[in-house]
């Protein structure tokens, strides 16, 4: 089942999500994070970095996946995610790079490293808590839309749309934006026992509407969390303004039990 939480800012979002990731280290100090890129997830690091440091948790266990890379020779350059998730989550949260894996966008054989990712995953016991942003146009990771819902980590080519919104992090150069990418699968993604998915802003809306209430289909990846057992929707009003059951997920929200946590 989807729930989805309409909140006031990206704080509160970030916040939610912080508090189940700190719940999860708590019970289990070799808890399996996995991990997102894009601007969306920022709050969300910076406040399990705060938590973590306010609560003394010990992270050193922590093991994380990042869901995507682009393919490129260099994964040194500042935008490649292996550096992003370096300069946005392992160091602000204090995680061990050792424990920290991104896809090997450089790699020779890319359909190896692909297969070997879905491995180590699987080999780590599996994600726990995977945080997700959006793509404007549903995509996930980076399965644009046709993705296979039942897709292992492979290349992918990214879409026009894709790259075009991405440009903001290549000095707004197009061309300067990889065309190709590796990616978790939406198979792999909905293997994580909990999916946490964040979208901020009307640019979002409409990706919003179509994945938690249109119909679950591979022109929208994203809808496949209707099919998960534990997803969480967080999103700010403006993403939720093309929702139909706005005054229905903010009932819920506001009736839950107290045992229910996120
Ligand atoms: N591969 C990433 C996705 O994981 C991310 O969800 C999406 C949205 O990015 P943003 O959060 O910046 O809107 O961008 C990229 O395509």
């Amino acid at each position: 089942m989807t729930e989805v939480l309409i909140v006031k800012s990206q704080e509160e979002a970030g916040n939610l999500y912080a508090e189940a990731a700190c719940r999860l280290i708590k019970a289990n100090p070799y808890a399996t994070l996995g991990l997102a890129t894009g601007s969306t997830p920022h709050t969300a690091y910076q406040a399990l970095a705060q938590k973590v440091r306010e609560n003394h948790l010990d992270v050193s266990h922590v093991c994380g996946f990042a869901l995507d890379e682009y393919v490129m020779s260099d994964l040194s350059h500042p935008q490649s995610y292996h550096s992003v998730i370096d300069r946005e989550v392992v160091v602000p949260v204090g995680l061990d790079p050792n424990n920290i894996h991104v896809p090997n966008g450089a790699a020779d054989d890319v359909p190896r490293a692909c297969s070997e990712y879905d491995k180590a995953i699987a080999d780590a016991g599996g994600i726990d808590i995977q945080i997700l942003g959006i793509g404007t146009d549903g995509h996930i990771g980076f399965n644009e839309p046709g993705s296979s819902l039942t897709s292992p980590t492979r290349m992918k080519t990214l879409t026009e749309q894709t790259r075009v919104d991405n440009a903001r992090f290549f000095d707004g150069d197009l061309n300067q934006v990889p065309s190709h990418c590796i990616t978790q699968g939406v198979g792999t993604i909905m293997k994580a026992r909990h999916l946490v998915l964040l979208a901020f802003g009307k640019s979002k809306a409409a990706a919003i509407a179509a994945s938690v209430e249109g119909a679950v289909t591979s022109m929208c990846p994203a809808s496949a969390l209707q099919l998960h057992p534990h997803a969480t929707v967080i999103v700010d009003e403006d993403a939720a303004s093309q929702l139909s059951q706005v005054e229905y997920y903010k009932w819920v929200a506001q009736n839950k039990p107290q045992w229910q946590v996120l």
